[in-house]
């Protein structure tokens, strides 16, 4: 008996506000462990101790709903049975507040609140939650034993439409190399455009990738839609990559070419010092857009942002955050290390 009735299903019980402590149980092939508030582990009863540990996130922003449709679905099936799981699989749907009020978030950007950084907004239920699932995913890949895989997908959508629908995040890897088999295995989701950090930062995929050495990537998959209002179809790529993987069923995967990806690199940030902050981009220009050289991009105060050889291109512009966030970021192409 499932312990999300009467709600229909996980997401359901999680938007009905449903957890009322720690619960464990089994199906007849799982082991089944309702951790806190939108956090469910999941394990093959007969689970080998050299499982791959997975964390699939999201609702990190609670308007960003497809990749929590599309992650509900794989745990509904896993649960009926319809699907075997192959690894020890964490899902966390990240910010039930804001996913209820269909916002991005309601006091503060989570994803900016990671890496202990919820400490400096104590007043914000972001930063309770964000400390929260720090201590679950440092549980979850502390028990990972050596020379296990520690995956880390924090899947998103973007505010923006964008020049590449789908790309993915590689948080800074502290000097770690970036890896071909992670991009293959993007490339089977449909996902072959790659954003490279170039620091270190407060979201979730740089805590876990700096603190346990996971394989951590930020995927966007799409323009952010209100739960009921997305086309899933344009989500069966990951649908699918994440199906092989959690079922260890990912078929083998071709050699890599570079020539098939589109990597750029972060070059700096556009920071809003100040409410004087101006983005000289209108609201339609989308992530991925080239920047002409000598363009104005932003000014604030003192500060202008210009566009420099001609290369680049903007991604995430948004003049509504908080003063001392970033607005945007300028990136440029580069090749993988
Ligand atoms: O569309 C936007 O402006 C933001 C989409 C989004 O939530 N992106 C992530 C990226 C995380 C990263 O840069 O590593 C975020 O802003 O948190
Ligand atoms: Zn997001």
């Amino acid at each position: 008996m499932t312990p999300f009735a009467p709600a229909r299903d996980f997401l359901h019980a999680t938007l009905e506000g449903r957890f009322a402590g720690p619960r464990q149980w089994q199906t007849a092939t799982l082991s089944l462990q309702w951790l806190a508030e939108g956090v469910l582990a999941l394990a093959p009863l007969d689970a080998a101790d050299a499982l791959d540990h997975v964390l699939l996130s999201t609702g990190i922003h609670g308007n960003e709903t497809a990749p929590i449709e599309v992650v509900n679905s794989i745990v509904n099936d896993l649960l009926a049975g319809a699907m075997p799981l192959r690894c020890r699989l964490l899902v966390m749907l990240g910010n039930p507040v804001a996913m209820r009020s269909g916002a991005r978030f309601t006091d503060y950007d989570m994803n900016r609140l990671f890496n202990g950084a919820h400490i400096s907004q104590p007043q914000a239920q972001e930063a309770r939650r964000a400390a929260e699932l720090e201590q679950l995913a440092a549980d979850f890949f502390r028990a990972a034993p050596a020379g296990v895989q520690r995956l880390h997908y924090d899947l998103h959508t973007a505010i923006r439409g964008s020049v590449f629908e789908k790309f993915a995040i590689y948080p800074y890897t502290d000097g770690r190399p970036h890896k071909r088999e992670q991009l293959l295995w993007l490339e089977s989701a449909d996902v072959s455009t790659l954003l490279l950090h170039s620091k270190p930062a407060a979201t979730f995929s740089y805590y876990t990738s700096h603190h346990f050495h996971a394989d951590a990537l930020t995927l966007e998959l799409g323009k952010a839609r209100p739960f009921g209002d997305n086309d899933l179809a344009r989500f069966a790529g990951i649908d699918r990559a994440l199906r092989h993987l959690v079922s260890g069923s990912t078929p083998p995967l071709p050699a890599y070419d570079a020539s098939r990806f589109a990597v750029f690199h972060a070059k700096y940030d556009l920071v809003k010092h100040s409410e004087q902050f101006k983005l000289h981009l209108a609201d339609s220009v989308e992530n991925f857009t080239a920047l002409p050289h000598g363009m104005t991009i932003a000014e604030d105060g003192d500060i202008r942002y210009v566009a420099d050889g001609g290369e680049e291109r903007i991604l995430f512009p948004n003049p509504k955050v908080g003063v001392g966030l970033r607005a945007g970021i300028v990136i440029s192409p580069c090749q993988l290390d």
